[in-house]
């Protein structure tokens, strides 16, 4: 059965806001090279329209984590799924998210990527939802501040479904 689905942050404002994050990340490490770490799957749109944007040297990697949730609901507890393919050791480094939530993934995926000594680490996601934070994490570079509803669209999925939205959306349930 099809979801109905209302528009939140229509497309043209997501292309802004990249554009605007691609400026201000290009500004923020000129001279240096940036690798990008995208966390599957959610945030495998906004990894790619931002990494175009961004004007200094960029290299990219994967991981992928699961919360062990389905639906709408995550459980809290975190698993590497698929871990990096090359080492972060002095490399300028920012993961890039869909979404920060409870906080928890992130939070236990920076701790991990920090023990690998990068020069630097990052966070930037493309949508906040602070109401709803359980772990503290310190987010580097935000798109949009949004409150409670869960979205689908530029990535972010219902059941795997509308992750191909070009725009952010809400789940009518
Ligand atoms: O702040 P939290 O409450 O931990 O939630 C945020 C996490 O949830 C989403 O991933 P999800 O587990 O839905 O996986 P997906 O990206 O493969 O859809 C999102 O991409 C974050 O990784
Ligand atoms: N699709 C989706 N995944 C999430 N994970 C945490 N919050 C959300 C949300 O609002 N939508």
């Amino acid at each position: 059965m099809a979801e109905k689905i209302s528009v939140l942050i229509p497309e043209e404002e997501v292309d802004r806001k990249i554009e605007e994050l691609g400026r201000k990340i290009s500004a923020d490490y000129e001279g240096k090279s940036v690798h990008l770490i995208c966390v599957l799957k959610g945030s495998i749109f906004f990894t790619c329209e931002l990494a175009k944007r961004i004007t200094v040297p960029v290299t990219l990697d994967f991981m992928s984590c699961s919360s062990y949730g389905s639906g709408t609901k995550s459980s809290g507890v975190v698993k590497i799924v698929k871990d990096l393919d090359e080492p972060l050791e002095g490399r300028h480094v920012i993961v890039i998210e869909d979404i920060i939530d409870s906080g928890r993934t992130l939070s236990y995926l920076l701790e991990i990527l920090e023990a690998r000594k990068p020069a630097s680490l990052a966070l930037c996601t493309l949508l906040d939802k602070p109401d709803r934070r359980v772990k503290q994490v310190k987010v580097d570079y935000t798109g949009f501040e949004i409150e409670d509803k869960f979205v689908v669209g530029y990535g972010l999925d219902y059941a795997q479904r509308y992750r191909n939205l070009p725009y952010v959306g809400v789940v009518e349930l």
